[in-house]
């Protein structure tokens, strides 16, 4: 999967969203895009998964640009894990079962992270959910718009071990709410005002790009 030279804006009258971004995300591996509020991380989400088509440059999944592909195409291919996860007054297995109706039950438990039971969930197990649904729907492409609500440390590990699992063997788009998920990425991709500034992995941003160590001083 690909950005090249990807510009966009929201409105004409709007300045450029994100302007000039170029990186790759080889197969099986993980991306992370790390920013301040509105340095454009959604923005680029939200152009993979197709939301909208940018006003220059070009998206590709596999080669082809996205906007040659159809979009029951671009469902199959890509499962985004949302911040927020909507749950309806059904059992967890029915909630995960969603995303793919005709799931077996030996399905829905293998997606499942964790099978807890209630219907008080807290923020872990609702991101959890929303792993799973990803998962079941079988997509080789992950978008993980990372929760920014804080969670328990226990409630994080479990979720960190979640998103793990279900990276392995994907090819994954993180947008990152630093710090955690940040180093675990194979590459991390830095966006300022749109732009990006440097990347490349998180040890060797820590080392050399200012703006990147800031950052994450910032988060802690
Ligand atoms: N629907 C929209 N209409 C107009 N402008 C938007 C819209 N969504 C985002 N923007 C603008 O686009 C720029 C990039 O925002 P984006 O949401 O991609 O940033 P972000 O890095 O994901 O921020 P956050 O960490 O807060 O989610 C910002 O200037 C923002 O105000």
């Amino acid at each position: 999967m690909a950005f090249e030279d990807v510009h966009f804006r929201y409105a004409p009258d709007l300045p450029d969203a994100v302007s000039h971004v170029t990186f790759m995300v080889p197969a099986d591996s993980t991306v992370a895009l790390a920013g301040h509020s509105g340095a454009g991380k959604t923005t680029c989400a939200s152009l993979l998964l197709r939301h909208w088509d940018p006003t220059g440059g070009t998206v590709r999944i596999g080669g082809h640009p996205l906007r040659t592909l159809p979009l029951t195409r671009i469902r199959q291919l890509i499962a985004a894990v949302p911040q927020e996860t909507y749950l309806f007054n059904l059992s967890i297995r029915d909630n995960i079962r969603l995303a793919r109706p005709d799931a077996t039950d030996t399905e829905v438990e293998d997606a499942a992270p964790a099978g807890e039971r209630g219907t008080h969930l807290s923020g872990g197990q609702r991101q959890r959910i929303a792993i799973a649904r990803a998962l079941l729907t079988g997509a080789p492409i992950l978008v993980l718009d990372e929760a920014v609500s804080s969670l328990d440390a226990e409630s994080e590990a479990e979720v960190d071990r979640a998103m793990r699992t279900a990276r392995t063997g994907r090819t994954t788009l993180i947008v990152a709410h630093p710090p955690s998920t940040l180093r675990t990425a194979d590459t991390v991709v830095l966006l300022e005002e749109g732009r990006i500034v440097d990347t490349g992995p998180h040890d060797k941003l820590l080392a050399r790009c200012p703006a990147y160590r800031r950052l994450l001083n910032e988060g802690a």
